[in-house]
């Protein structure tokens, strides 16, 4: 599950938008620009063997997870090839008939998110045009994780039948971003000044999905439509892959939109919902939204990573105090994601 549905006041600018977690936010103008400045983080040094290294990559995403809650992370050490297989994998997934698509609908799998979402079947942001982009959806599954203890327990997910391969490619890329991603975990632990294996208990099972979009150019303008509304994430941290078209956009604290424009071969990193929970709103779960004006097709592959369901959304010792309380109700990963997953798939028009 990637986002929440967001409910437009007031279309005049400035424009005023209910999230579904609850927040409302502002924008004074529609319009994104390049001006924004959207921190860089080489990530060649969380794999380092010296602690110093690790803590100093860790004090930059500190920053950045704080004040922006995004951040681009280049030098990251997974091979291009396999995010050129992925996005080879969304055309051809994408390219098929719709009724064959249909068969993995999403809505097949209460609960869950998971399978296929067609073009236009969510509106985010109440604009005069449906959402312009179509997704598949697909889980953790713990007989693809090299680390999982235990594999006795299915995956979610459903699989179209007669693409072979498209499975195959997309866990291997899945696969290599969950380590990256267990990496990163202990890397947000440092950044918070907590031992770096404090989160280790929560990321034996992790929340880890992960899903491939289609976003065909926009005819209509950003006023009357989005490729995916302004939203939030639900999970602790997203790593993005985008291809060259752009149309990634953050919605600065200031009300402004940034372009978070395309660097080939990084990732563009953001907080989710449930790590500004924990952190008690030091860490800021983002706004963000897609719209492409680009003249080309755009695909991306964001990668949702979180907590074990079993797990407490419990606060970090090192975000609550006596004169900072613990702002959110404490509840586990896997109630937070139902609710939030719900309250998504009920907005479907595509029942
Ligand atoms: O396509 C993108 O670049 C971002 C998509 C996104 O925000 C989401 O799926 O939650
Ligand atoms: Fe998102």
């Amino acid at each position: 599950m990637s986002q929440t549905t967001v409910v437009i006041e007031a279309k005049e600018s400035p424009r005023t938008v209910r999230l579904h977690n609850g927040d409302t936010f502002t924008f004074t103008s529609n319009i994104a620009t390049d001006l924004g400045n959207i921190p860089v983080i080489d990530a060649a040094r969380i794999w380092s063997d010296h602690i110093d290294d690790r803590k100093a990559v860790a004090e930059e995403i500190r920053i950045a997870s704080h004040e922006i809650g995004f951040f681009y992370l280049t030098n990251h050490g997974i091979d291009q090839k396999y995010a050129d297989e992925a996005m080879q994998q969304a055309k051809r997934f994408f390219a098929l008939p719709e009724q064959k698509k249909m068969e993995v609908f999403t809505g097949l799998v209460p609960n869950e998110y998971v399978g296929y979402h067609p073009m236009e079947c969510y509106n985010r942001n109440g604009w005069k045009h449906q959402d312009l982009s179509e997704a598949f959806n697909w889980a953790y599954d713990a007989l693809e994780d090299p680390l999982a203890e235990d594999k006795t327990q299915d995956s979610v997910s459903i699989w179209p039948s007669d693409l072979p391969g498209f499975r195959e490619s997309l866990y291997a890329y899945h696969t290599k971003l969950l380590a990256l991603s267990r990496r990163l975990t202990g890397i947000f632990a440092l950044a918070l000044h907590l031992p770096e294996n404090f989160f280790d208990q929560y990321i034996r099972q992790p929340e880890a999905g992960m899903r491939i979009l289609h976003y065909p150019e926009q005819k209509h303008s950003a006023d009357d439509q989005n490729g995916i509304g302004a939203h939030t994430d639900v999970e602790c941290f997203t790593v993005v892959t985008q291809d060259s078209a752009g149309g990634l956009e953050v919605l600065s604290k200031s009300g402004a939109w940034i372009k978070a424009n395309p660097i080939p071969g990084s990732f563009v990193v953001n907080i989710a919902d449930s790590f500004m929970r924990q952190t008690n709103d030091f860490f800021v779960s983002t706004i963000h939204r897609v719209i492409n004006k680009s003249g080309k097709e755009r695909y991306s592959a964001p990668f949702f990573f979180g907590f074990d369901r079993a797990k407490l959304l419990e606060p970090v010792p090192t975000c609550v105090s006596d004169e900072n309380p613990m702002k959110y109700p404490v509840m586990t990963g896997g109630e937070y994601y139902k609710w939030r997953t719900n309250r998504q798939k009920q907005t479907n028009t595509r029942k």
